[in-house]
């Protein structure tokens, strides 16, 4: 069999087995299957909350992407719902007079994330313990620390911050310490192309997305999937999936493998975007820490100047197009995103769109997160967050300044050959589009085909194909 990379995989949706070689997957609306009782092991589908053949579809494609059997995957109506499911299978049900279940979770998280955590600990008692999962040494104490944990839930690059956590030592450690302990991580920020953490080794159990953003990639679904490491996992969640009818409609899941053919190529050009904007607002705009203003930085992994930018390169394909900065002025952030002059950007939370947008992390996607742990965590509140898209990299770089200069932020010198940050007195060549080959260089060293192929390679043998 050829080896398959996985963005042709993503593409192939195995219609030519279609009984009139239709060359798209048909939508089955239909809530309800005839049932044969003569011939009942031959029946897959009998009612859609159950199983649905569209889904099924959806589920298939997953599958490749994570190169586990399709019986493995399960899509559900959000990401949210993704996280709902997989404690309510694993972690909820494991409290007993003596044991109160145990989570332990990043200390930088998705906005709705810690609310439902929050919510678990108010209905069910389950403990969520937050600790910065990006520093080892503090994960590895606060871990030891605890009688028994349940479950460990990770995300790398965290969401806004861009914090990147060593996911393949924390699953050495945790199973090597406790092999019952369950490690999900919630994968949206990468995506199945970037990461699998399913595919190191030790794996982790279970790994989950929001198909709202990458997966889809156009913000007309909401979605989740849930993959799992092995079959007895993945029937425990299906049997809360269908329990509680979370699997997602037929038309969604329709839309979604549609969205998913495009994954590479889009995914290739909002991080080729993201990696020439991070250099920029970094080099030319100076949205980094001078010696007489530490308040500025630019956030994002594909960063040279990031000092975790290998130990994400040593486990992710790409960089991922989410990135952030700190103005130092929460004033001023909050007049950037409110500008008038942005006609690109749209100001919205969510990301992984074909579109690029813009936020205020504290005023938006984390608003739910209460001012006071904000605070604690030591939360940015003039934090500006960017998703980008597949634009014109100099139309959105236009569209940035133009906001940036309204906001009274950066001033335009010499015919905009200079650009200069007010708020931090930085001064640097604007860099146009003759000298962007710095970025991209960097951008194609890190988004390395041969790792893919390998992966594809050593996996090919156990899919289903
Ligand atoms: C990292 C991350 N995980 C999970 C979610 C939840 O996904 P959904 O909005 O599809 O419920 C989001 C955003 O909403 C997110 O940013
Ligand atoms: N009002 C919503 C906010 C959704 S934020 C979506 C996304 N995860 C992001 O990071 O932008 C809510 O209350 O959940």
């Amino acid at each position: 069999m050829p080896i398959k990379t996985l963005d042709t995989v993503v593409v192939n949706t195995g219609s030519q087995n279609d009984q009139h070689s239709a060359s798209v997957p048909p939508v089955y609306l239909s809530t309800t299957f005839k049932v044969d009782l003569n011939n009942e092991a031959a029946q897959n589908y009998d009612y859609s909350r159950s199983g649905n053949p569209t889904r099924s579809v959806l589920q298939n494609q997953i599958g490749k992407l994570y190169r586990v059997p399709q019986e493995n995957v399960l899509a559900v109506s959000s990401g949210m719902t993704a996280l709902d499911i997989i404690l309510r299978g694993l972690v909820l049900l494991n409290g007993t007079e003596d044991h109160t279940p145990t989570i332990i979770a990043g200390d930088d998280l998705y906005g709705g994330t810690q609310r439902l955590l929050n919510f678990f600990k108010h209905q069910t008692h389950a403990v969520t313990v937050h600790v910065d999962t990006s520093n080892f040494e503090r994960f590895k104490t606060v871990f030891q620390s605890l009688d028994k944990v349940d479950c460990v839930l990770l995300e790398s690059p965290t969401n806004p911050l861009c914090k990147v956590v060593d996911i393949p030592k924390i699953l050495r450690f945790v199973k090597c310490v406790s092999p019952d302990t369950k490690v999900i991580v919630d994968n949206t920020m990468m995506s199945g192309l970037n990461c699998n953490p399913l595919q190191l080794n030790p794996s982790c159990d279970v790994v989950y997305e929001s198909a709202t953003k990458y997966l889809n990639g156009h913000h007309d679904l909401m979605g989740g999937v849930i993959i799992s490491k092995t079959a007895e996992i993945a029937s425990k969640l299906y049997f809360v999936v269908n329990s509680t009818g979370a699997g997602l409609s037929p038309m969604d899941s329709w839309l979604l493998v549609r969205g998913l053919k495009t994954l590479g190529v889009r995914l290739h050009q909002q991080q080729r975007n993201a990696m020439i904007l991070a250099h920029w607002l970094e080099d030319s705009c100076g949205f980094k820490p001078t010696s007489t203003n530490k308040a500025t930085k630019t956030r994002f992994v594909g960063l040279r100047s990031n000092p975790d930018f290998k130990l994400h390169q040593s486990f992710n394909n790409g960089p991922g197009a989410v990135l952030s900065f700190d103005t130092g002025s929460f004033e001023h952030s909050k007049r950037l995103v409110s500008s008038k002059k942005l006609n690109i950007w749209a100001v919205t939370v969510s990301f992984g769109c074909v579109n690029s947008l813009l936020s205020m992390p504290c005023k938006m996607s984390h608003a739910s997160i209460d001012p006071e742990l904000r605070k604690e965590r030591d939360f940015p509140e003039d934090l500006v967050r960017l998703c980008c898209g597949i634009e014109n990299i100099v139309d959105l770089k236009k569209d940035l300044l133009a906001a940036m200069v309204d906001a009274d932020i950066i001033e335009i010198r010499d015919n905009g050959k200079y650009l200069y940050n007010k708020l931090n007195k930085h001064l640097a060549v604007n860099t146009t589009v003759d000298n962007l080959h710095k970025p991209l260089s960097i951008y194609e060293e890190f988004y390395n085909e041969d790792f893919i192929r390998k992966d594809s390679e050593l996996n090919i043998k156990g899919s289903k194909l």
